[in-house]
């Protein structure tokens, strides 16, 4: 049976474990697409254009609008020379300019009007796409399975959200749409120039072909110095996600300048990246112009050669020296996305990564449990967990059964495992082996979001989010009424705080409730739980940071809750331990026992030590 679980379960946690984003420094995971990861196409990388009309394929409608709208740009554009050339011939041959003017006037009108609509529809397309390709990873990413966020960097990850997502805009509109837009009217130049004169045509291509040699050079450099600048981008945000996120440890360490040195780091190296990728930028665009300026000069002087030996007509020569210069914006257009490919290539990778770190299926929320509904039953069956695939075990085949209402504590040396009891639970993991049954029914065949929807989990460390007071209590349970809200408080030892405070609930509690006492903040959290009027409350060592009054009281409060609720708390405070109907002791990932408080005190060894050297105050 551990076998077939073990089977079952492997993809999970052994696959986060290899899936770890690769931080700026780390390498791609070699790993296929998964279907958990949300990913719908086939095993192994696909290649960056198809990644890449993936993501432009559900905007196909404005793209071709707007391709066609910048070729029609184009195209009344390339009708001007031929004015222009019909303007000479009637000057020439004393025929009234009227006709020719007014051809002229439609043209350049024409012309005004597509063209920045074009350009309009192809923006705002681009930024569609970006859009779309935010929601899909930052949806990808709130589900991801805590093992991938284990080893990923909350900076970089943002980083891939943020600015690598940007550059889709450039690659999808600029780039691809330049290709196919740039290529067409290249192409109806160059037929246009052979139409007019096939020797200045030739010409004109031996003088281009030498500049595609130069283009061809600076590519693969630009493709490497924008993966180097998008890795650095990465890097810089990782440092100041880990700098800002523990700003007050790193002033009362001292360390802001190594933070600081390590941060202008990791911008040197986006700088010099970016410097690397904008010089082969320059030399591709600049050779293509420059090219075109040569190839014009030559054209001067071999058509000035065709019109003095009569082969061609002076209008012939001026039509052509303006196609000349016409190719100049759809050349430069196409080297630039071809510079634009290469960088967003880069990009994608970056968000390709991400995407295919595992995650949780995706579901729609469940609906709290009624006042009322039944507390859950849980059992342990010989789970053995890990991880990280080939470190050693945290638990070791850990069995015990909570049976519905009730207080279960759970306590141990630190390391034992206790937390990790709650994380199982939460299924933020999967046990490597053995089972757990919440309700007589395998964690496992529970859908995620119905399991946490019964289950209230106070963490060891209480985090508070950003945002208002009344933002953080009502985080789990949104359809709160205002006077379950004034319960909760008052239950919560809040209504105090609240009242105090000038804004009340809708005080802001800054970045992880820094404008809170540890106290207060645990408080918040434990009501946050309660709110969600859970059927199994989870509470970490949730009141190491009370005073002794709030302590008692919120003591008072956990069982009066365990009366209907099925409650296990970790704890460290004897006070707490002794109030519990049932103590199991974790020690290096077993339950070395099971009992009350007197019966552990007589039977237990490490429990009798426990209670004497590690509880803060003496048995009652
Ligand atoms: N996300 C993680 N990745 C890898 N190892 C972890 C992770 N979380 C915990 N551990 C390791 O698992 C072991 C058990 O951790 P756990 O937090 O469950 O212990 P605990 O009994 O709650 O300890 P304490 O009383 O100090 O809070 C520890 O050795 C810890 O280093």
């Amino acid at each position: 049976m551990d076998t077939q679980r073990d089977q079952s379960d492997a993809p999970a946690a052994g696959v986060a474990a290899e899936t770890r984003v690769p931080g700026p420094d780390r390498p791609a995971p070699a790993q296929a697409d998964t279907q958990e990861a949300g990913m719908d196409g086939p095993p192994g990388p696909a290649p960056t254009w198809r990644v890449l009309l993936r993501h432009m394929r559900p905007s196909w409608r404005w793209l071709v609008l707007g391709g066609l709208l910048n070729l029609t740009a184009g195209a009344v554009g390339l009708a001007l020379p031929l004015a222009a050339k019909r303007l000479l011939d009637d000057l020439g041959a004393d025929r009234p300019l009227a006709g020719a003017l007014a051809l002229m006037g439609v043209l350049v009108v024409v012309t005004a009007g597509v063209g920045p609509l074009g350009e309009y529809v192809l923006r705002r397309t681009g930024e569609t796409i970006v859009l779309t390709a935010r929601r899909r990873l930052v949806s990808h990413l709130l589900r991801l399975r805590m093992s991938a966020v284990d080893h990923a960097e909350p900076g970089d990850l943002m980083s891939r959200v943020t600015s690598d997502t940007a550059l889709l805009r450039q690659v999808t509109t600029d780039s691809l749409v330049g290709v196919v837009t740039g290529s067409v009217t290249v192409l109806a130049t160059v037929t246009m120039m052979g139409v007019l004169d096939p020797v200045l045509l030739a010409v004109t291509l031996g003088v281009l072909a030498l500049a595609g040699t130069v283009v061809r050079v600076a590519m693969p450099r630009l493709s490497r110095a924008s993966k180097e600048v998008q890795k650095a981008v990465g890097r810089m945000s990782a440092v100041l996600e880990r700098t800002l996120g523990a700003l007050r440890t790193v002033k009362a360490s001292g360390a802001e300048h190594r933070e600081e040195a390590a941060l202008h780091g990791a911008a040197e190296g986006a700088w010099r990246a970016g410097v690397r990728a904008a010089k082969w930028l320059a030399v591709a665009g600049h050779t293509a112009e420059l090219a075109l300026q040569v190839a014009f000069f030559t054209v001067l002087a071999v058509g000035g050669a065709r019109v003095t030996s009569g082969t061609i007509g002076v209008g012939t020569l001026v039509a052509f020296l303006m196609y000349v210069y016409y190719l100049v914006p759809p050349l430069q257009q196409l080297v630039g996305a071809a510079g634009q490919y290469q960088i967003g290539a880069a990009a994608v990778a970056r968000m390709r990564e991400a995407e295919r770190l595992p995650a949780e299926p995706a579901a729609p929320p469940a609906a709290l449990p009624q006042p009322g509904a039944a507390p859950a039953r849980l059992e342990f069956r010989d789970v053995r967990f890990r991880y990280t695939p080939g470190l050693p075990f945290v638990h070791r085949g850990v069995t015990f059964t909570v049976p519905p209402r009730g207080m279960t504590a759970f306590v141990g040396p630190s390391g034992a495992g206790k937390t990790t009891v709650f994380s199982l639970i939460e299924r933020f993991y999967d046990p490597t082996s053995g089972s757990i049954l919440l309700d007589g029914r395998d964690l496992a065949r529970w859908d995620i979001p119905s399991l946490r929807s019964a289950i209230g989990y106070v963490e060891q460390d209480a985090p508070v989010l950003s945002g208002s007071l009344r933002d953080n209590l009502v985080l789990g349970a949104p359809d709160t009424t205002e006077r379950d809200l004034t319960r909760v408080l008052r239950v919560a030892r809040l209504d105090g705080l609240v009242a105090r405070l000038p804004e009340g609930l809708d005080t802001l509690v800054g970045h992880r409730g820094s404008k809170l006492s540890g106290g207060e903040r645990q408080r918040v959290a434990i009501a946050r739980a309660l709110l969600r009027r859970p059927r199994l409350l989870l509470l970490d060592e949730a009141t190491s940071q009370l005073d002794a009054v709030n302590e008692a009281a919120l003591r008072d409060t956990v069982v009066e809750v365990a009366r209907t609720t099925t409650v296990l708390v970790v704890a460290h405070r004897l006070s707490t331990v002794t109030l519990a109907d049932r103590i199991v002791v974790l020690d290096a990932g077993t339950v070395q026992a099971v009992g009350t408080h007197a019966e552990l005190v007589a039977s237990d060894p490490l429990y009798a030590e426990l209670a004497a050297t590690q509880f803060l105050t003496a048995a009652p």
